[in-house]
This record gives C-alpha cells, sequence and structure tokens, in this order.
C-alpha cells in the first residue's frame, strides 16, 4: 500500500506507530477525521499476519469511526488503534500503560475505547496513564462495557430494516443466521430469542456457540456453512469483509444486519448487494449504539439519555433507506451521503472563529 496516496485519497489526519521494547508493545493509532470533535474510537488487540494488514486495519476502522460519529449526530471524529497481538497470551499491565501513554501523548486529538480483544479491565489499566479513554469500570462513574448497547441499537436497525423489507418490524418467526457470537452478537441473540425470532449461529469458538445454543436453543452450524443457510436474516458479528465475491452468490437471505465493522469487502460489493434486492443496513449507522454509549461519558454519564440516543438508530436507519431510494443509490452509499453531508456542514458552520465553542456533544437531557 503507497500510503501517503491512500491517506490523501481517503483525507486521512495522521498514522501514529507505537513501539515499546519493554513491555514489547507494537501498536498503531489512526486519526482518520476531526472535523466534529476528538476522534473516538476503539482499540482492537488482534493477531496480524503482517504489519500491513494491521496497518490497513487501523485506517478502515478509523474511517469508519468517523462516519459512524457523523451519522449518529455525535460531535466526534473519527480514530481507531489496533494492538498487535494474541488477545489471550499477550495482555499485561505494561502493554496497556505503554499504550496509554502513547494515547496521552496526542492530548486529547484521540479518545479510546473497547474492540474486539479488549475489555473494561484492559480501559482500566490505559485509565492509570490517561483520561482519554472510555467504556472504563462503572466505578469511575463510566458506562462499563459498550457491547450490550452496541447489541440493543443493532436489534433496533434491524427491525428497522426488516420493516423495509417486510413492511412490518416484527422478528417473531424470522430465521436470523448470526456470525460470531461474542460479546455483542450473545446480547443481540437474547433479544431476538425474547421476540421470538428462530436463530441459526457459528463461531471459530466453541465455548461461545455453546453458550448461545443452551441460552437461546440456537442451531449450530460450522463457520463456512452460515453463509448458505436457508434464513430471513444475515447478521454479521465477527470480522469485516464477509460480503465478498465468494459470499454474496451463497446468501439466501433478504436482510443483512449485524454488529460488525466494514462488512463489505469493497464498495462494489454493495453495488452488487443492492442490484440484488438484499436490505443492507449500513454496519457503522447500524453498530453506533456503543460509541453513542461511551460518548455520554464526556457528558457525565447518564444511561437514561444514552439508551434515549440509541434508540434513534431505528430512525437512521430509515433515513438511509429513504436517502437509498430516493437518490436510487445503494444503502452504504445513501449512508456515506449523510455522514459526509453532516460533516462538510458543519466545516462550513466553523469557518466563524468563536472564543468559546460550545461543549463537544450535542446531546440534551
Ligand atoms: N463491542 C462493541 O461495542 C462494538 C461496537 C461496534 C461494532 N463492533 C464490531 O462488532 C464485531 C463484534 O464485536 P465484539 O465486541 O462482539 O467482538 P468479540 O471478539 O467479543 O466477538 C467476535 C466473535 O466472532 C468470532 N469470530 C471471529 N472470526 C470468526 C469467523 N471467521 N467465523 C465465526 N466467528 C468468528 C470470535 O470467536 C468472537 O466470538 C466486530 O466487528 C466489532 O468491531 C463492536
Ligand atoms: C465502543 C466504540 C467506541 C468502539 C466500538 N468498537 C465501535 O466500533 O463502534
Amino acid at each position: 500500500m503507497k500510503l501517503f496516496e491512500y491517506m490523501e485519497k481517503y483525507d486521512y489526519e495522521e498514522l501514529l506507530l507505537c513501539q515499546d521494547k519493554a513491555s514489547g508493545l507494537k501498536a498503531i493509532i489512526c486519526i482518520h477525521d476531526t472535523t466534529l470533535g476528538p476522534a473516538l474510537g476503539g482499540c482492537r488487540m488482534w493477531t496480524y499476519d503482517s504489519e500491513e494488514e494491521a496497518i490497513e486495519d487501523a485506517l478502515r476502522l478509523a474511517r469508519g469511526m468517523t462516519y459512524k460519529a457523523a451519522a449518529a449526530g455525535l460531535n466526534l471524529g473519527g480514530g481507531k488503534s489496533v494492538i498487535i497481538g494474541d488477545p489471550r497470551k499477550d495482555k499485561s499491565e505494561a502493554l496497556f500503560r505503554a499504550f496509554g501513554r502513547f494515547v496521552q501523548g496526542l492530548n486529547g486529538r484521540y479518545i479510546t475505547a473497547e474492540d474486539v480483544g479488549t475489555t473494561v479491565e484492559d480501559m482500566d489499566l490505559i485509565h492509570e496513564e490517561t483520561d482519554y479513554v472510555t467504556g472504563i469500570s462503572p466505578a469511575f462513574g463510566s458506562s462499563g462495557n459498550p457491547s450490550p448497547v452496541t447489541a440493543y441499537g443493532v436489534y433496533k436497525g434491524m427491525k428497522a430494516t426488516v420493516r423495509q423489507a417486510w413492511g412490518d418490524d416484527s422478528l417473531e418467526g424470522k430465521t436470523i443466521a448470526v456470525q460470531g457470537v461474542g460479546n455483542v452478537a450473545y446480547n443481540l441473540c437474547r433479544y431476538l430469542h425474547e421476540e421470538g425470532a428462530r436463530l441459526i449461529v457459528t463461531d471459530i469458538n466453541q465455548e461461545a456457540v455453546r453458550r448461545a445454543v443452551e441460552a437461546f436453543g440456537a442451531r449450530a452450524v460450522d463457520p463456512n456453512e452460515i453463509y448458505s443457510v436457508e434464513c430471513d436474516i444475515f447478521a454479521p458479528c465477527a470480522l469485516g469483509g464477509v460480503i465478498n465475491d465468494e459470499t454474496i452468490p451463497q446468501l439466501k437471505a433478504r436482510v443483512i444486519a449485524g454488529a460488525a465493522n466494514n462488512v463489505l469487502r469493497e464498495e462494489r460489493h454493495g453495488d452488487q448487494i443492492h442490484e440484488l434486492g438484499f436490505y443492507y443496513a449500513p454496519d457503522y449507522v447500524i453498530n453506533a449504539g456503543g460509541l453513542i454509549n461511551v460518548a455520554d461519558e464526556l457528558l457525565g454519564y447518564n444511561r437514561d439519555r444514552a439508551m434515549r440516543k440509541v434508540e434513534t438508530i431505528y430512525d437512521n436507519i430509515e433515513k438511509v433507506f429513504e436517502i437509498s431510494r430516493r437518490d436510487n443509490i445503494p444503502t452504504y452509499r445513501a449512508a456515506d451521503r449523510m455522514a459526509e453531508e453532516r460533516i462538510q456542514a458543519m466545516k462550513n458552520a466553523r469557518s466563524t472563529f468563536l472564543q468559546n465553542p460550545k461543549s463537544i456533544l450535542n446531546m440534551k437531557e
């Protein structure tokens, strides 16, 4: 990848490589865009096959966060970080504290939180070194683990998408294929099960599968079977890039709606599923619940206020489908348009100098 060419093409601000020999930390922090406010985005810990793959992931995820915050109506920019390593073996206090010091060094331009492979306990260690971290323990007045709230938002967004496809938003009797039953999807499955949906689940972690089968009477299938099972809704809740040339021809679902970030391997796959008549809920619109929740910490956390804002994901999904129909474009493009228009409008509005800009968030009691 030609880094500067790529960064220029998608308007990235900053890419930071962080290494600390003593703790073994190798991390990447990427700030995509801070037009709307500080870049808030999670920290992923993953065993990447190469450094290039890790950098690419950080870049793509950071850009997604800019769009996520903009589409959710938050005054936050987009950023993300990745720590290269195995979350089951390579974690230590020293590693997360070293990472925290790099975050502190950015002086608030980047605020971190959980993502795949990191937990509230890890955020608490980062918090030893910096206040620019969210999703820490509730004992600090924080919102804790964002995953259950992300799940609630995905549930609401899935219902809104189902309404587009079938005219009413009930999930009762719908068969839903869930890929990955980790932190978000386990909580999502609970909502789906309570509403009377039939669940098919898969995960590369057998323990996660067993939990979902026992708790929700889900049917388990092998990871490579999940694309082709007979179902109404495909819910990608593991990693990105799963809507691609190989998987699209296998899909039997009518709706694609899940928690995973960067679901489309390439933009052209979003065009393809649109032409084929799938109802796709754009990833960063439907999975914004966790971000909305941790963002509320910056105001002094109020769970009711945060949950009310998470419920607007239903309306945001409806807006995306409206734009898609109005402009005859795929939903992923409609979501981009919605986010880009807001960023541009705020860029223009902020051209006037103000001594004391108002609070960085626009959520009100
Ligand atoms: N946690 C949040 O609040 C949040 C918010 C927004 C988006 N997301 C996104 O949602 C997705 C899930 O996040 P999470 O926090 O639940 O992570 P998680 O690590 O708890 O869960 C992911 C699950 O997917 C499984 N998995 C990985 N590769 C797989 C494969 N090829 N096939 C089947 N299963 C596979 C893992 O074993 C794990 O159980 C990620 O893409 C994340 O970026 C999470
Ligand atoms: C909780 C959020 C700040 C981060 C989350 N992993 C996301 O992708 O939205």
